[in-house]
């Protein structure tokens, strides 16, 4: 269990620094008036009253125990901030742990991945760096605020998952497109279609999600089961499926490394 904490958000107007803001929040990680925010123009748009907003990333620091970073990567050389003694957890995509500790002065750095899920507490939250006890409870209650979370073996499992569980509902959205696609070339009316899509998202997202068999019980089971189903993912997987995925994944994964720096 962390103690008390007061934690700023460089970033934290942005399309996940948001998101972090109200996981944080909602998740009881902190008060309002133990959040700093800080962006570029110091402007607070819909934060709850009580976060501290400045347009002064120096500003933040000085007033927080932890610092997450969540700035594009191609802003972070030009953010200048003096982090030694502070705890810095990063969201951002592909920059390494040495350059982070380099540019910023900290040696306490955390190198997570996160998600817009997180304003719904729903993010999957992996981490990786050398911590002490305290420091590794502080970044699983942050984290861990925004959904669930889990302590990595090192950056290029981060990068794996940079691609995978990042971007919501990132490539799950590719799947139900090209899905709708089917159905709307058959001639099925186009509403029927996205409300089809939303409703066997939403109830397969359930029957997924916690306590569940593992997806690939799940592909076995319908296999096993050897209907309809069985015909269409037996052909999926014969014309190459893991492939095409295989393959997306590693073109996301290979630009994360090069966005990164
Ligand atoms: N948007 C997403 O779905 C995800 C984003 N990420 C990572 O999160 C980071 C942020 O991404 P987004 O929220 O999409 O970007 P964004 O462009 O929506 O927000 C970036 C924020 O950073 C602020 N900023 C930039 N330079 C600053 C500085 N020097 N001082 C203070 N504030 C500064 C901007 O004012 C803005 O509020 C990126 O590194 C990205 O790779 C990671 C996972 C998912
Ligand atoms: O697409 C992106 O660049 C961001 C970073 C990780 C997920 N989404």
């Amino acid at each position: 269990m962390a103690d008390r904490m007061t934690v700023g958000v460089i970033g934290g107007t942005g399309m996940l620094g948001r998101s972090l803001v109200s996981g944080l929040l909602d998740g009881g990680v902190v008060r309002p008036g133990e959040l700093w925010v800080a962006n570029r123009s110091g402007a607070r748009g819909d934060l709850p009253e009580g976060v501290r907003v400045t347009a002064d990333a120096s500003e933040l620091v000085a007033a927080c125990d932890v610092v997450i970073l969540s700035v594009p990567p191609g802003h972070f050389d030009a953010l200048e901030i003096d982090a030694s003694g502070r705890l810095v957890i990063s969201v951002m995509a592909g920059v390494s742990r040495d350059r982070i500790a380099a540019h910023t002065g900290a040696s306490r750095v955390a190198r997570a991945m996160s998600s817009p899920a997180a304003a719904r507490r729903l993010a999957f939250s992996p981490w990786c760096g050398e911590l002490d006890e305290a420091d590794r409870a502080r970044v699983a209650a942050v984290l861990g605020a925004c959904g669930t979370t889990a302590e990595v073996a090192d950056e290029a499992q981060i990068e794996v998952f940079t691609a995978l569980t990042g971007p919501v509902p990132g490539f799950v959205a590719q799947f139900a497109a090209a899905m709708a696609d089917y159905a709307t070339r058959r001639g099925v009316a186009p509403e029927v279609v996205d409300m089809a899509m939303r409703q066997l998202f939403l109830s397969a997202g359930e029957m997924l999600a916690g306590d569940a068999p593992t997806a690939q019980a799940h592909v076995q089971g319908m296999i096993d089961y050897a209907g309809t189903t069985a015909a269409g993912l037996l052909a999926m997987q014969a014309a190459g499926v893991q492939q095409v995925v295989d393959e997306g994944l590693d073109a996301a994964v290979a630009r994360t490394r090069e966005i990164g720096g």
